[in-house]
């Protein structure tokens, strides 16, 4: 299969192997920024083809998915992917590990839909214009025939979230992070999004509220104060993690400063 195959030629530049089937593992990680712990201490290892993360906003959701590709580095401790220390291979990990962020106005760098896939590519080494050509295939290929020549900023919310994921996967890594995607989308279109999202080889860790589409999944870690406060099955974690939330809202008093 071409993912596997170029993933494997892609990987010996920097030593990862990625046909590890535990693609990550953090050892005692932690991360301060500014002065202040955000991750403490966190020590897990990550295979499931699947996984999920929950917690309350500033729980370190975000903080923690960066861990994994290397737009943030552990303060203290090791995170390895696929079997090396992300500071040793920070420059080729987006080849193997694409993220995708929450919003889209945070990603796409190039005016055009074709110039934002085309990108990816050219970072594969393809020269600019097979990288286009292949651009126009890939977008076809994904309904988006229609899309290739329109300025980023005339997309709906929906398109965009779309475009971004599209030109991750462009570069057909071999783990997919998202960053709570579905955040500014109808409930249609992330259905939609969703059900793309769970036919992709890629194995999978995404930042969700929705709980619903967690459910599904393999394994979730539940994320508190930048700790791990629950791991397992969505069927475990996720009725402990709205039992919090109901509790928390029924005992807690509320104030802005409490966000
Ligand atoms: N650049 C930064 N400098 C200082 N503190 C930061 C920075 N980025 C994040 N933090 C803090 O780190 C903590 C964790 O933030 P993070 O964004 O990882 O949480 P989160 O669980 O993803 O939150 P949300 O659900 O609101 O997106 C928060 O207290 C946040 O204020």
């Amino acid at each position: 299969m071409a993912l596997w195959t170029k993933g494997r030629a892609a990987a010996r530049e920097c030593g990862l192997d990625p046909f590890r089937s535990t693609y990550a593992v953090l050892e005692g990680a932690s991360l301060e920024l500014n002065g202040q712990p955000v991750l403490k201490d966190i020590t897990v290892s990550l295979k499931e083809r699947r996984i999920g993360l929950v917690g309350l906003n500033g729980s370190g959701k975000s903080s923690f998915v960066r861990l994994l590709n290397a737009l943030r580095l552990p303060t203290s401790g090791v995170v390895r992917i696929f079997g090396q220390p992300t500071p040793d291979c920070a420059a080729d990990l987006p080849k193997h590990v694409g993220f995708v962020f929450q919003n889209p106005d945070h990603q796409a760098i190039f005016p055009t839909v074709e110039e934002e896939i085309a990108f990816g590519l050219t970072q594969l080494g393809r020269d600019r214009k097979s990288a286009r050509e292949e651009a126009r295939a890939f977008l076809a290929r994904h309904g988006c025939a229609g899309l290739v020549e329109r300025p980023i900023s005339t997309l709906s919310e929906g398109q965009k979230q779309l475009i971004c994921i599209l030109a991750v996967l462009v570069m057909e890594p071999q783990v997919l992070i998202l960053d709570e995607p579905f955040t500014s989308l109808d409930g249609l279109t992330a259905l939609r999004l969703s059900q793309k999202i769970a036919g992709l080889p890629q194995k999978i860790v995404m930042v969700s509220h929705d709980l619903t589409t967690l459910a599904a999944f393999d394994r979730i870690l539940w994320l508190e104060e930048g700790q791990v406060r629950m791991d397992g099955v969505p069927g475990d974690v996720l009725p402990a993690y709205a039992a919090d939330l109901e509790r928390r809202a029924a005992t807690e008093s509320w104030t802005g400063s409490s966000l």
